[in-house]
């Protein structure tokens, strides 16, 4: 069917819907008293919800439509992926990101993709999405995060193993080494955040105000509130002045000295681009921009990953076994980017992770013109319309009736990662403006995760810890993820060579190998790990 047909059949189908919605005003309606504005603005949901998104998560699997009103924030919220690709992809120009998003953030990214839409989007995506599709770029990045691991994340990590209150909060790890691994990929600067011996980057303080300032403006209840202060220069609006012109300050210092360097053979995308961009403050504006993107957001998948983990010692299991069949049982080195690609099964866990704990919970955009959602939803001019990620992945009707269960599996197909409907999963958005990082972000996720779950025993140190977000532009664990780290008995054998240790592990290894025949892998997969080559490979060759 072509493109103009499928367009004219959704057209027709929306004018057929006698969704009585139609009539509704979608527009800001501060004194609405129906059920939903009442209890947003009293904050009674809090007396059953923990967390904002649950309980739209819970009025949208109510929603014959999928699809709800917030009129005293002038908000559409849906969950309905016909919606979400109407809104990403098939009438994405009537769908921008809009100015109340860009004035949000405006201060601090500047004219960045992150930021704009229209010509200076397709400008930035174009260039963008050619530079990280090379292949030595590519290499770049998974080398960054090879050598964050090495040097950092695992002698940190083996420091406190075992250590008598040796808590780490493993959320503060992960935004650590994910803000040194961006900032080396985007500008080829280390700033160094995970060396604990090093004073704390100000560039890392400065960045992180700026953009917990900036996300703080969209919780104000009118935007007139942070524009007064902004304007008379008050408060939070002060410190965020003076944090963004301590990032423009050093970036411009960096930009300075790579204009005086040779850096046609620098990978960094900061180099890249001064090939083909002139103007320093746009450079500028392009690179933070994929800080902002990339750092927070693989944070919040790993610190949920863990989260689920811990309470999931069978997923564990199974992961160290593939890794076990796809590496080598006795190889501790980090798994490769053709090895990351064999393992369907961490493939499969990362994705089902991120179903239930997406690091972007939603993403608003700003109606261009009058509009008819597919679902017979009203939309007027202006009105601000959120895809649900969060919601849609507690959906019945998308996820089957075990929707909130943790279950990796329901990726594989006879064994092989299985991708969805990127509208039924639009965790890194879907359509025209997907995310630019997904690979990257996945190959880091994985890296990251495969080296501590094959390295190290991680517990929670509250066992009955729940999840609680703070709210922002990306997900963040209200306490963090405080954990507590053993070595696994294997890896202190072959790094230290004790012989104590050395038996204890040549048991295990024995013990293994006992129970490999009922393992966890065999249960889930039908064949031991020892068998997988072949398995694989006559997979791949039918
Ligand atoms: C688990 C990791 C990640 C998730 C879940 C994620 C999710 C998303 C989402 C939901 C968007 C759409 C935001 C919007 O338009 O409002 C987005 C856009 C974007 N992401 Fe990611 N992201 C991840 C990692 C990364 C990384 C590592 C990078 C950098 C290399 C990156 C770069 C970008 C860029 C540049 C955009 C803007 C694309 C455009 O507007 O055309 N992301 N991402």
């Amino acid at each position: 069917m072509s493109s103009t047909e499928s367009q004219t059949n959704t057209t027709s189908k929306r004018k057929k819907s006698s969704n009585s919605d139609i009539k509704l005003p979608g527009k800001l309606k501060p004194w609405c008293s129906c059920e939903i504005c009442q209890s947003f603005v009293s904050s009674t949901w809090s007396l059953e919800f923990s967390n904002l998104c649950d309980w739209y998560s819970h009025l949208l699997r109510r929603s014959e439509s999928g699809t709800i009103r917030v009129h005293v924030l002038g908000n559409i919220i849906t969950a309905n992926p016909e919606n979400v690709e109407y809104m990403l992809k098939t009438r994405l120009d009537n769908y921008p990101k809009g100015k109340p998003f860009s004035a949000i953030l405006g201060d601090l990214l500047g004219k960045g993709i992150f930021n704009v839409d229209g010509h200076l989007w397709k400008f930035q995506r174009k260039m963008a999405s050619l530079e990280l599709s090379n292949l030595s770029v590519k290499s770049y990045a998974f080398e960054i995060v090879v050598s964050e691991i090495r040097s950092r994340l695992i002698p940190l990590l083996s420091s406190v193993a075992g250590k008598e209150n040796g808590v780490l909060d493993l959320q503060d790890v992960f935004r650590r080494f994910s803000f040194d691994s961006i900032c080396k990929f985007s500008f080829g600067l280390d700033p160094g955040c995970l060396e604990l011996s090093l004073p704390v980057s100000e560039f890392a303080v400065a960045f992180d105000l700026a953009s917990k300032l900036s996300a703080g403006r969209a919780l104000t209840v009118s935007p007139l509130i942070w524009k007064i202060k902004r304007f008379f220069n008050l408060g939070s609006e002060k410190k965020l002045r003076e944090a963004i012109k301590l990032v423009n300050v050093l970036a411009e210092v960096l930009i300075k000295h790579k204009r005086n360097t040779d850096v046609s053979s620098h990978e960094d995308l900061l180099s890249r681009f001064m090939a083909t961009i002139d103007d320093d403050k746009f450079l500028r504006d392009i690179v933070i921009s994929f800080v902002l993107a990339g750092r927070d957001t693989i944070a919040s998948a790993l610190t949920t990953f863990f989260w689920l983990l811990s309470n999931h010692p069978d997923v564990i299991l199974a992961i160290r076994e593939e890794s076990d069949c796809v590496m080598g049982s006795k190889n501790r080195d980090l798994a490769s980017f053709e090895q990351l690609r064999d393992m369907h099964y961490l493939q499969a866990a990362v994705h089902e992770s991120m179903r239930l704990f997406p690091p972007v919970q939603f993403d608003s955009k700003f109606c261009h013109e009058d509009d008819i959602l597919p679902d017979g939803t009203f939309v007027a001019k202006g009105t601000r319309v959120t895809y649900h990620p969060y919601a849609m992945g507690r959906m019945e009707r998308i996820w089957g009736p075990n929707c909130l269960e943790f279950k990796p599996e329901r990726w594989l197909q006879d064994g092989v990662f299985k991708q969805v409907n990127p509208f039924h999963y639009p965790v890194f958005q879907a359509g025209p403006r997907v995310c630019l990082g997904k690979e990257m972000g996945l190959v880091e996720m994985k890296t990251v995760a495969l080296s501590l779950i094959r390295q190290f025993d991680i517990q929670m140190a509250s066992p009955n810890q729940t999840l609680q977000f703070t709210p922002g532009l990306t997900a963040t664990v209200k306490k963090g993820l405080p954990v507590l780290i053993q070595s696994l008995p294997i890896f202190i054998a072959i790094h230290r060579m004790h012989i104590g240790d050395a038996i204890i592990s040549l048991s295990l290894t024995l013990l293994l190998v006992v129970t490999n025949y009922h393992s966890p892998y065999r249960r889930r997969f039908g064949h031991t790990p020892s068998q997988c080559h072949t398995y694989k490979y006559s997979q791949t060759r039918s």
